[in-house]
């Protein structure tokens, strides 16, 4: 695991770790390092990888949420022998805060001293706000704790002049002296390379996978239609890599049409090994094993994107293109090829058969490099029929009125877009429109496929009815005909061919994207739906999370009322633990949530826009929704993990900091903290 995050973060110089209780000032610290000035911080969680360059060298700081201290061993994860700790402690705390935090500290010394360390140093931080005599009672109290633990004055000792991280007092001084430290004292064994070189075999031969693919090829005489009638009947002759290769290639097509990547396809792939087995257990023998599976279909992955953006394609290619996209990316045929990625212990553990499991010699290709940021890309689309309802839903939720015109909207929208799927289906024949879910459908195909206009309502209203008073203040009932259940998919719009080309590139779009704030506005719409629903129900309570909705609502009713305590960070972490449910079953999806919500809420707290305290619960959590669209998109983890890390085992033991995007919360050497979702919408 510490070989994996070390790559990925690139952990490899000057490794340098922040932490201590919540609140004690590390992120402070950090803005006066990178900005010189004190920043409005809100708390973190996981753990946030920042570069500095110093004087020659790089440094690589840490900067650690309490959350970590939930995990156990979560250390053996971020700390090396090699790494200098740096603990922080607010000397503002009363004794009770003061105990806990000498605990922590005697716990983190006790693993430290497992592993392996460098040094550590504790920081009286907050001096600014506390007597010399209180800073130096301190200052006995963990001398004291640090020679307990660590008996190692050299290396393990607590600063002796002033530090502030909120004027800055003494911050630059202990960057100083630690440089001074670190480069006086390191060792010959740390110049060592952190990753092992690739396997020998695959460096010295060349071997010419293009004839051979060639000479595969012209001996394969079934057609791509052929084999799958074969390999779904189990009555394939022969189960070779080739094949392995083609019936992966079709799964991961289908999936990417879909949407899906290959952590979708994944599954797929084991359910047909399974029946495989079941069917012809001498032919298909029990292989299984989740890692390897996912690491040649995201191969495959790539070399189909490949194939498409390199050959100027505008489609994806098709079943029969097989052969070709194998030869322009003819490693593919090296069956050997998981050994550039993966040592033999790391591969053929029980955790990485049984779950996707980082690799740990270098990344995959195509998975994003450290810190790197993805260019949002925000959809500007003339076509847009969901602004109708986007506009009378933001001024709905914004004034609290007109809410009969919102429901006509929302029934129409919902009513049109009942015919898709919600989950993707994993059928294998070629798709039909119908078949990409609605979460993943832009406004403009909707408007293609429905032809609705921002008329319609004159068909169900007369105008005196449309613009009444009562109508602003709730549903009216249908004057000319009742609200479809279906809307039929537009007759002019039955060319599926052009549309469905127009959404895959609109999926490929959206990959690096947020979706546009029509589609947001519209799934908050639907969050809305559901939440009074659990709100009538007794759900809205149960930490067992049973959809995106009620995670929401579940943190923003466990946290809404936290704010003012100034302890949002602490109940944000305990209440989610408390849940669970397939959706929350990560360290990293759970935490990130909760830093999502705490960024909402802090960027609340900051901008004053709550709703008042007298209005409905209902009507709060709109005003919240509202405030904050981005929460609502499912998929906004997209633009912050690249699948590889999101579905990894390690991100579901641990809090495994985004690879494409800074989330809010840390501090990034560029610029100040960021509130997510707020700066491109
Ligand atoms: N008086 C005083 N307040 C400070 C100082 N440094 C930080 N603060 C305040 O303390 C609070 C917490 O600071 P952070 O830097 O977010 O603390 P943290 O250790 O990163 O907290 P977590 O991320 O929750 O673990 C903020 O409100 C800061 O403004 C300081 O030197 N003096
Ligand atoms: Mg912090």
């Amino acid at each position: 695991m510490n070989s994996v995050i070390k790559w990925l973060y690139g952990l490899s110089e000057l490794p340098i770790l922040l932490i201590g209780e919540g609140g004690s000032g590390k992120t402070s610290f950090l803005c006066h390092l990178l900005h010189g000035r004190a920043e409005f911080t809100i708390p973190t969680m996981g753990h946030y990888h920042t570069p500095l360059d110093y004087k020659k060298r790089t440094l690589s700081i840490w900067d650690t949420g309490m959350g970590c201290f939930r995990y156990p061993k979560w250390l053996d994860y971020f700390h090396t022998p090699d790494t200098s700790v740096l603990f922080f402690h607010d000397c503002t705390w009363d004794e009770e805060m003061t105990d806990q935090s000498l605990q922590t500290l005697s716990s983190i010394g006790t693993e430290m001293l497992a592993v392996g360390y460098r040094s550590c140093w504790v920081i009286l931080n907050k001096q600014d706000s506390v007597s010399a005599p209180e800073a130096d009672r301190l200052r006995k109290l963990y001398n004291k704790k640090l020679m307990d633990i660590f008996n190692d004055a050299a290396n393990c000792r607590v600063i002796e002049y002033r530090v502030s991280t909120r004027t800055g007092e003494g911050v630059k001084q202990i960057i100083d002296d630690l440089y001074a430290f670190v480069t006086g004292a390191k060792k010959d064994s740390d110049q060592q390379s952190p990753n092992p070189q690739p396997s020998k075999q695959n460096q010295n031969h060349a071997p010419d996978y293009k004839t051979q693919i060639e000479n595969e090829g012209a001996k394969d005489s079934l057609s791509m239609q052929e084999f799958w009638h074969l390999f779904l009947n189990a009555d394939l002759l022969q189960w070779g890599h080739r094949d392995h290769l083609k019936s992966g290639y079709i799964l991961i097509l289908e999936s990417l049409k879909e949407g899906g990547n290959a952590f979708d396809a994944t599954q797929t792939f084991l359910n047909h090994l399974r029946r495989l087995r079941n069917a012809k257990p001498d032919s298909f023998r029990n292989t299984e094993h989740r890692t390897m599976t996912t690491f040649w279909l995201a191969h495959l992955h790539n070399a189909i994107i490949k194939y498409k953006v390199y050959g100027n394609k505008n489609e994806f290619p098709s079943w029969n293109d097989f052969q070709q996209v194998l030869l322009k990316t003819p490693i593919l045929m090296n069956t050997s090829l998981w050994m550039d990625y993966y040592t033999k212990e790391h591969i053929f553990s029980s955790s990485a058969r049984e779950s996707w499991s980082l690799p740990d010699i270098k990344p995959l290709p195509g998975m994003a490099s450290s810190n790197s940021l993805s260019n949002l890309i925000q959809e500007n689309n003339p076509d847009r029929l969901l602004q109708y309802a986007f506009t009378v839903v933001q001024y709905s939720l914004v004034s609290g009125t007109r809410r009969g015109q919102i429901y006509f909207w929302i029934q129409i929208v919902h009513a049109a877009i009942k015919v898709f799927p919600t989950v993707p289906g994993a059928s294998t024949e070629e798709k039909s429109i119908l078949e990409i879910p609605a979460s993943r459908l832009n406004s403009a195909s909707f408007n293609a496929l429905f032809d609705l206009k921002s008329s319609i309502w004159k068909e169900y209203y007369p105008e005196r009815i449309w613009n009444s008073i009562a109508a602003r203040m709730a549903f009216i009932p249908l004057d000319l005909k009742p609200l479809p259940n279906v809307i039929d998919v537009s007759s002019k719009s039955q060319e599926k061919a052009s549309l469905l080309k127009q959404m895959e590139s609109t999926l490929i779009q959206n990959d690096s994207g947020m979706p546009s704030l029509e589609c947001l506005s519209f799934q908050a719409i639907s969050t809305i739906r559901d939440a009074d629903a659990l709100i009538q129900s007794s759900e809205a309570d149960s930490p067992v999370i049973s959809s995106h909705s009620h995670l929401l609502l579940y943190l923003y009713r466990s946290l809404a009322t936290e704010r003012e305590d100034g302890n949002l960070g602490k109940t944000a972490l305990d209440k989610s633990e408390e849940m669970s449910g397939p959706r929350v079953n990560s360290a990293t999806h759970r935490i990130f949530w909760v830093q999502m919500f705490v960024a909402a809420l802090s960027r609340g707290q900051s901008t004053s826009t709550d709703a008042p305290a007298s209005r409905t619960e209902t009507l709060r959590f709109e005003n919240f929704i509202a405030s904050n669209l981005q929460l609502v998109c499912e998929d906004l983890p997209r633009l912050y993990y690249s699948p590889e890390i999101w579905y990894s085992e390690e991100a579901t033991q641990v809090m495994l900091a985004p690879d494409k995007r800074r989330m809010a919360g840390s501090v990034s050497s560029t610029g100040q903290e960021t509130f997510d979702g707020m700066l491109h919408l």
